[in-house]
């Protein structure tokens, strides 16, 4: 007798043991392929982990499993033991981190080479041209006949639809197979136009490209320094090797300007994007065509760290600072820390970029355990952007800009600039209030206020969702001077529409570009010199290259000046660093103003007087001093309920009676924002020193919380090194 020990999503930090019975004609049984199981009334698709010949289930309890899905491993074993180290350590059921890294497809227990099926050619029926009525049917045998085998999607491309193509393979006309095209691996890649690296760029392109096996790099380059230069060239060495490469992006990051990017530098390399926009086809295809070998270059967010690869040779993560890195819900991995797992196992060097790295990486880097690459100076200019504090006290101002702004603005215009106003809150106004009696609008579900959006009528939470009519009276006192109170994007759209009637406006925020498409139409709108003022949130921010933009003006930094969150004026000090660095990207330096009530700010001193590496150090040891992490580590436990007692004992039970050593806690604390959707939420903040024991105690209270009946009332997730408190 034979048994499995297999994966199941379940949520459960549990494997389960199934028998083997000698099925008919079944492949030889390996870890990593799917078999059906029994589970409960249901049947399963599970991933089998290992093979056994004992088990501790009972004889008259083990069940057997019902079939064998596939004829070879979907998960090689390399990529099983990423799987469990994911598992392990963001202490997550296995079944669901497998379930979470596979293709939909896949989960479902379908055939990996469902949608592989690629290429069609004719048969010898069909190579002599039968006549046809249908004349597209002909015209398509005599296409096949001029070009040979062709690829599905070129012939799609060529105006043949997928029933045509059906009709001829039922006629046994044609014939459909896979092909995984692995040629390139084989030829020196075709380069496109590259600029001469400069000093930095070189030594930076050489130390990558000289390091053998495991080793980190953080390449830390002012916004537009030429990261991006210094990837492609290395990239160029990694495809001479026939090796492929995994390039991570944040979610925005992946703008048609970053992949033309690519594509024109390697045009006859196979290169695959990976995204939330993917259909589960379009999944599954690059899933395989990576696993074969057949696909050199994957650009990829975030779940793209999950990828199986025939032979990778680097991986590169581009703003590794970015917060879409990090999972922030079920699974809550970081990709980024997950890459540097995966270069250990796959023995090639990994490259972090960022003009604004987090203080994590940073903290690496400073310790030597990353190699520092330093690009100083911006590729196009020669001067750095200049920074102005605008001390807001006593400003005349309109819709939040001061007039002395408003004049910069008019002078970058009248030179035939483009200026960029920048504000993180989307819609019309945060909130509405009673000029009688003071009334606020607030989210009835969440303790925040519900965002006035004028162009659609309506107040909306940008927590919970929660959507209704904009009042005509106060419902407190029944007034009608209700006015908006703060500025949102789409405020600032319409008083710089109305200030500056002749100029083009685009505002690109999540409300804008909700339509697909929209945000790549805008981007194009601004590259052709379109739109002249770009009003907009983070999305914004973010990797774009505007050759024209020459000033900046940052609205609003005081928010985040003074929060409750011990990140926030690191995220502040890489939000501001980024926006700025969208100025003066090439010729003339750039402007950039910063609207403060707090000009003499210790954070904006530092950051204007002497910029975000300084800043970052700087914070570094105030995280010492204060042993934060990226000094220790850290995990919360969150809880929220409609019982506000439920979930405060749910946290309480957690809290040990003793202490333990090597561990610090702290809670139960409510969250920021306390209420969310009509839960109650809370948080244990659990700190220690060293990593090891953090695990260890996750572990032990992953194991309690299992068997605890307070669990049951609560909704509970654990967030190991999270990257916000909220
Ligand atoms: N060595 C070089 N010589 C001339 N131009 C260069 C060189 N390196 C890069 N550039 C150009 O400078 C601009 C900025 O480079 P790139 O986009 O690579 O910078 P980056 O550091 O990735 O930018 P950011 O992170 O701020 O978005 C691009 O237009 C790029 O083509
Ligand atoms: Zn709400």
């Amino acid at each position: 007798m034979h048994f499995v020990e297999v994966a199941i999503k379940v949520p459960l930090q549990r494997t389960f043991d199934y028998k083997v019975e000698q099925l008919l004609h079944s492949p030889e049984l390996k870890p990593g392929m799917r078999v059906r199981v029994p589970f409960g009334s249901q049947k399963k698709v599970a991933v089998v982990l290992a093979l056994k010949t004992s088990t501790d289930v009972p004889a008259d309890k083990i069940k057997p499993i019902i079939d064998i899905i596939d004829e070879t491993p979907v998960l090689s074993a390399q990529h099983l033991a990423l799987l469990k180290f994911t598992a392990r350590y963001y202490c997550y059921p296995l079944g669901e981190t497998i379930h979470t890294a596979l293709p939909a497809a896949l989960r479902q227990g379908e055939c990996p080479d469902k949608t592989s099926i690629n290429m069609v050619e004719l048969t010898d029926k069909g190579a002599k041209l039968p006549s046809l009525k249908a004349k597209t049917q002909l015209s398509l045998l005599k296409q096949l006949a001029e070009s040979g085998k062709s690829s599905v999607t070129e012939l799609k491309a060529l105006g043949f639809t997928k029933k045509t193509i059906d009709s001829l393979l039922d006629k046994e006309l044609i014939t459909q197979f896979i092909e995984h095209d692995n040629q390139w691996q084989q030829r020196a890649p075709t380069v496109g136009d590259k600029p001469v690296l400069n000093k930095e760029q070189a030594v930076a392109c050489t130390s990558i490209n000289q390091a053998s096996g495991f080793t980190s790099f953080l390449l830390e380059g002012v916004t537009g320094s030429g990261k991006t230069e210094v990837y492609l060239q290395c990239l160029e060495e990694v495809l001479k090797k026939g090796q492929q490469a995994l390039v991570l992006v944040p979610e925005i990051g992946l703008t048609p300007q970053t992949v033309n990017r690519f594509r024109r530098r390697f045009p006859d390399t196979p290169i695959m994007l990976w995204h939330s926009a993917l259909t589960d086809n379009e999944r599954l295809q690059t899933w395989r065509f990576c696993e074969k070998g057949s696909c050199a270059i994957v650009i990829g967010t975030r779940s793209s760290i999950f990828l199986p690869f025939l032979s990778l040779g680097m991986i590169i993560v581009d703003e590794e600072h970015d917060s879409s890195f990090k999972q922030q819900d079920t699974l809550r991995y970081h990709a980024r820390d997950l890459a540097a797992y995966r270069a250990y196992q796959h023995n090639i060097p990994l490259v972090l970029g960022s003009a604004t790295p987090a203080l994590e990486t940073l903290h690496k880097a400073i310790n030597n355990k990353y190699q520092l690459l330093s690009l100083t100076e911006r590729a196009q200019t020669s001067t750095a952007n200049q920074f102005q504090l605008m001390d807001m006290k006593g400003q005349p101002e309109q819709a939040g800009i001061a007039h002395a702004s408003l004049a910069y603005m008019r002078q970058h215009l009248d030179r035939g600039k483009q200026v960029m106003v920048f504000l993180n809150r989307r819609g019309f106004s945060p909130t509405l209030i009673c000029h009688e009696c003071g009334w606020l609008s607030e989210c009835s579900r969440c303790s925040t206020s519900a965002t006035f959006h004028k162009a659609i009528g309506q107040m909306i939470c940008h927590h919970c969702g929660e959507q209704h009519q904009v009042p005509h009276q106060c419902p407190d006192c029944g007034s009608t001077q209700i006015f908006p109170n703060g500025k949102g994007t789409e405020q600032i759209e319409e008083f710089l529409t109305q200030t500056f009637p002749d100029i083009p406006i685009s505002r690109i925020d999540r409300d804008s570009t909700r339509r697909k498409g929209s945000l790549e139409k805008a981007l194009d709108d601004i590259n052709q010199g379109g739109a002249r003022i770009l009003v907009g949130t983070q999305m914004l921010a973010k990797g774009h290259h505007f050759a024209d933009v020459s000033l900046v003006l940052i609205l609003d930094v005081d928010s985040g000046l003074y929060s409750c969150d011990f990140r926030a004026t690191e995220h502040l000090a890489q939000l501001v660093t980024q926006v700025a660095g969208r100025a003066g990207r090439s010729g003339e330096p750039g402007q950039v103003l910063l609207q403060t009530h707090f000009p003499e700010h210790p954070l904006l001193q530092d950051l204007v007087n002497n910029g975000y590496q300084d800043f970052a150090r700087y914070a570094l040891t105030e995280r010492e001093d204060a042993q934060l992490p990226p000094i220790t580590n850290m995990a919360i436990v969150r809880a929220e309920g409609h019982n506000i007692n439920q979930v405060v004992d749910f946290l309480t039970d957690l809290v040990p009676v003793q202490n333990i050593s090597g561990i610090q806690l702290l809670g139960p604390i409510p969250a920021p924002l306390e209420r969310v959707a009509g839960k109650y939420r809370f948080q244990l903040h659990i700190q220690a020193q060293e990593r090891p024991h953090l695990h260890l105690y996750l572990a032990q209270m992953v194991d309690y919380i299992s068997t605890s009946k307070l669990a049951q009332k609560v909704r509970w997730s654990l967030d190991v090194d999270p990257i916000d408190m909220i």
